[in-house]
């Protein structure tokens, strides 16, 4: 069953709020009272549809705020259906609304079904829009890369396509493997500086003492070693977009200035003096739980608001239905056709097994199985051993004399070689066969 749409009622009166509420049946309903709330449900859900009071808090006898709010949330997510809400005295205002890119504008005292039947209507148009960008992206692969038909994995796709055109920050939440960059990259291929450069850097891997300087870059004789001036990657990345991996392991002196620089929008080379004005979009990732960094002191809450504009769960690949066997598939068919090996199947143990394990190591640890699989496999279909996973399989037929001469052929001849560090003449003397014996087992098992 497709999903409920998510909408969003912005609207200060409570009374109007809870009986504006209970006439949205069938919609996922969100609510807020100010803009700050209003803004916290866009980046948290990305809601399809907004009913949007022009007459908000601080002022709420004035659109100002109101409008502000429809800007916001259009520059956030251009695609939002946002039908404004004014006083009956306050066409103008609606029709700069209009103007400013809001769907269409309902003038109070609010009639329920009159709203619901304009919403119904920008919904309506909203799923048929979203179905032509997904057609003109090429059909089913929801993001270049990504291959998945789970239904959650799906909703962060489409949270990366809606929140790409804008230049907000986005954080990406996911454990290791489960294809954090994979969707930086798309953030950035979807958004409109995909001509320019993606600059990724790992904050884990690069020691905290070069980091500094990986980033910011340093001018000629900062300090001993520093031979000439070099660009740091925020330069590097200028116009395009920064994606800082495992931001989670920044360590606090380099949290500082990193919030500085998404302050100031400016970076100062080590032993520079200049302010150099970089423009970039960052895209943030960590495995870690950074609430509980916040709490033990280690990391910046204030940087935490920066980075965190926009924040996606991506869910564990165990959680994603259907997609280790799709994923795997995908795979196989991908190596097979890399290593020049014809496609083998999976048997179904082997696929049972795809399906069962837990994947602690995510897709990588899937891609890497596969791999390892298309080159060792050497029976006529790919099984839970082959994927080194154990299975409660039954061999599905006894197996063929050949087949069990060949795993042992292959056995000795892998750690024959092992042993002797791949010198023939002393593996050959060892397995008791000549040299020419060898060669032709090698070449049979490809392991020249
Ligand atoms: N949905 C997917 N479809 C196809 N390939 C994927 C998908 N997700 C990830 N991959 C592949 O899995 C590998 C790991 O993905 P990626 O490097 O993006 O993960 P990550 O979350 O950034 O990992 P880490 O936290 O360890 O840096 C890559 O080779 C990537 O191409």
């Amino acid at each position: 069953m497709a999903e409920a749409l998510k909408l969003l009622i912005v609207e200060d009166d409570q009374g109007l709020q809870s009986q504006l509420r209970w006439c949205f049946e069938g919609y996922d309903v969100l609510l807020a009272a100010d803009r700050a709330s209003a803004m916290a449900q866009v980046r948290r859900h990305a809601p399809q549809l907004v009913t949007l009071d022009l007459g908000l808090p601080p002022d709420p006898a004035n659109a100002s705020e109101g409008l502000a709010v429809l800007e916001e949330i259009l520059s956030v997510a251009p695609e939002t259906k946002v039908i404004v809400v004014t006083g009956n005295d306050d066409r103008a205002n609606a029709l700069q609304a209009v103007a400013l890119g809001a769907y269409d504008f309902y003038i109070k005292p609010v009639d329920a079904d009159m709203l619901r039947l304009i919403v119904d209507r920008a919904a309506r148009l909203y799923e048929l829009e979203e179905e032509n960008r997904r057609l003109a992206r090429g059909g089913e692969s929801p993001l270049a890369g990504v291959i998945t038909t789970d239904p959650g994995m799906l909703r962060v796709c489409r949270m990366v396509e809606r929140v790409a055109p804008s230049d907000a920050t986005v954080l990406l939440l996911g454990d290791s493997g489960t294809g954090k960059e994979v969707l930086a990259r798309a953030v950035h291929d979807l958004s409109n500086r995909a001509g320019k450069r993606f600059v990724a850097i790992n904050c884990a891997a690069i020691p905290e003492n070069l980091l500094e300087s990986e980033l910011f870059g340093y001018e000629k004789g900062a300090f001993t070693g520093a031979t000439r001036q070099t660009i740091g990657k925020i330069e590097h990345a200028d116009q395009g977009t920064l994606f800082l991996d495992e931001i989670g392991d920044l360590p606090l002196s380099l949290q500082a200035k990193l919030l500085r620089f998404l302050q100031e929008r400016t970076v100062e080379r080590l032993g520079g003096r200049r302010e150099i004005p970089v423009d970039i979009r960052v895209v943030g990732a960590t495995n870690q739980d950074l609430a509980r960094l916040i709490k033990t002191g280690d990391f910046r809450e204030d940087l935490y608001y920066r980075i965190s504009e926009i924040s996606i769960d991506i869910p564990p690949l165990h959680q994603r239905k259907g997609d280790p066997s799709l994923l795997a598939h995908a795979f196989l068919e991908r190596f097979a056709r890399e290593q020049r090996k014809p496609r083998k199947g999976f048997t179904s143990g082997a696929i049972d097994a795809i399906q069962g394990y837990t994947w602690p190591g995510n897709v990588r640890e899937l891609e890497n199985v596969i791999r390892r699989a298309v080159i060792m496999a050497d029976g006529p279909r790919i099984t839970a051993e082959d994927l080194g996973l154990s299975s409660s399989e039954e061999p599905e037929k006894p197996r063929l004399l050949r087949e069990a001469r060949d795993q042992a052929e292959y056995d000795a001849v892998v750690t024959a070689m092992g042993r002797v560090n791949g010198n023939i003449a002393q593996a050959a003397d060892l397995l008791g066969i000549t040299r020419p014996t060898l060669y032709s087992l090698l070449d049979k098992f490809e392991l020249r």
